[in-house]
């Protein structure tokens, strides 16, 4: 990605008016990108270099010197030099004595060296505050300008004059800093751009997991059994009718795992009467993955949606309808109009077309852009308030279309039991213990509550 920063927008005499100087060791990609940003926020600077020549694609404007030089016109220096190279650095001691060093480095795997490149470089420089920061932002975005996805700057260190000094070049970049602590927290920070979707991991696994059991389960109740048993061929299931069992299934349980750490934690803070004591771990680990398991879910709905809407042009179902009325026809008898189930039809597609707007609403306003833009408790509102309510509707409709099934059993003969009760446990333990032990208990402080348990079960 050799940019050359001469043939981009050239830095006018109306560009912000000049800070402070601020130094850059290393003039390659990551050197000059974040120079060229700095300089376009108003920074002046200049790069410390092996090669002290200025070249067609260093950022219009800046000096290029010998390390040593460079580093004596800023007390701030940024090391956009890979962890291998710093050696060098050591020599510079004197020159450093007392300056702000600020570490970008990446390492190529997770924990590659026993202790992080921030703190390699603080044991290499003694005199130096150094402050690990930007690691997390690519120079590809800071020269596109897109820094949509990375706008946060992960900043730890030491010195917390250092740090401050840091994070206002951050902000004043248009990225929003994000103090991490001291420098024991550079490995963290370095590890952070290495992991590959974290807290989309358990939300990916578990979905496939239970998309594959349900499908298995499908398989062979639905395909395999009415083969052997019934000598027919129904393998064609596996296109649209048995992925449309396994998406709400799905969808339903994922829905409702990201209302169950709450209604778990809500418990474990009335029964220890204290909100101010830590969850164990796996809930903690839980509660942070709810945001990536509703959009999973949301997903899984999305298809289910799909899926349904293709069901009348689908040849079996139209094959099925003609001889339903052929029969009508060959027997010459009408069916009569059931207004029972004319109702439970159309409330559980309303149902279902409810709570598939109020789930795609909570995946919008999850949406980064989005909640940015309201408040707390506007937010609140919305993902636990209007949450619970596409639980309700989600749940709802699941139950009207099981009713609709058990009113119509000759229809609909390999209904799935197992399947479809599996996938109302999970929702109803979730409503049922917010509504009926949770929500109550609201109201009453905490340890009001706890001494009235103890009471009972002293009593019992
Ligand atoms: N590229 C990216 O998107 C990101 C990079 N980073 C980090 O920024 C740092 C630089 O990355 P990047 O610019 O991509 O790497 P490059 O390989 O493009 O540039 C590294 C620079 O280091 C200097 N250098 C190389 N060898 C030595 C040496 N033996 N002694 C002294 N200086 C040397 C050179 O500058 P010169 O010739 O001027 O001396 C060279 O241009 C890395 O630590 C990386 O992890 C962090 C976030 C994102
Ligand atoms: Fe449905």
């Amino acid at each position: 990605m050799k940019n050359n920063f001469s043939n981009m927008v050239p830095l006018t005499e109306d560009s912000p008016k000049k800070q402070e100087t601020v130094c850059i060791f290393g003039t390659g990609d990551f050197g000059r990108s974040l120079g060229y940003k700095m300089m376009q926020c108003g920074y002046s600077i200049v790069f410390g270099s092996r090669n002290a020549q200025t070249s067609s694609l260093i950022p219009k404007g800046a000096e290029v010197l010998s390390h040593t030089e460079a580093a004596q016109k800023s007390g701030i220096i940024i090391v956009a030099i890979q962890r291998q190279h710093y050696n060098f650095l050591a020599e510079l001691t004197e020159v450093l004595q007392g300056k702000i060093l600020v570490d970008v480095s990446n390492n190529l795997k997770i924990n590659q060296y026993p202790e992080s490149n921030a703190e390699y470089l603080a044991l290499l420089v003694p005199g130096a505050k150094v402050v690990k920061a930007f690691n997390t932002v690519s120079a590809w975005a800071l020269q596109s300008g897109t820094l949509d996805a990375s706008r946060q700057v992960f900043v730890c260190g030491d010195d917390s004059n250092a740090k401050q000094v840091v994070m206002d070049i951050v902000r004043t970049l248009g990225l929003t800093p994000l103090d991490q602590g001291s420098l024991l927290l550079a490995k963290d920070i370095e590890n952070y751009p290495l992991q590959l979707f974290p807290m989309w991991k358990f939300p990916i696994y578990l979905s496939l997991g239970l998309s594959a059991a349900f499908f298995f389960y499908c398989l062979i109740r639905d395909i395999i059994y009415r083969y052997v048993y019934e000598g027919k061929d129904f393998s064609f299931f596996v296109a649209i009718s048995i992925p449309n069992r396994v998406c709400p299934i799905v969808a339903l349980i994922l829905l409702a795992l990201v209302y169950l750490p709450g209604v778990i934690a809500a418990i474990l803070q009335l029964y220890r009467g204290t909100k101010y004591s830590r969850f164990p771990d796996w809930l903690d680990k839980w509660m942070l993955c709810r945001k990536q398991l509703g959009l999973v879910a949301l997903a899984f709905a999305f298809l289910h949606v799909l899926y349904t809407l293709v069901i009348p042009i689908r040849y079996y179902v139209r094959w099925r309808l003609n001889g339903y009325v052929i029969s009508q026809i060959n027997s010459n008898k009408t069916d009569p109009f059931n207004n029972v189930n004319g109702w439970i039809s159309d409330s559980y597609v309303a149902l279902g077309i409810l709570g598939f707007f109020l789930f795609v609403l909570l995946g919008i306003t999850s949406l980064p852009s989005v909640s940015n833009s309201v408040n707390w408790r506007e937010f609140r509102f919305v993902q636990s308030k209007l949450g619970y309510v596409t639980l309700i509707l989600c749940t709802a409709h699941t139950l009207v279309y099981g009713g609709k099934r058990f009113l119509n059993p000759s229809m609909y003969r390999w209904y799935l039991p197992a399947a479809y009760m599996l996938s109302l446990i999970v929702p109803c333990i979730v409503l049922v213990i917010k509504f009926v032990l949770v929500f109550p208990c609201l109201d009453r402080p905490l340890t009001q509550i706890r001494q009235g348990w103890e009471r009972n079960s002293s009593g019992s």
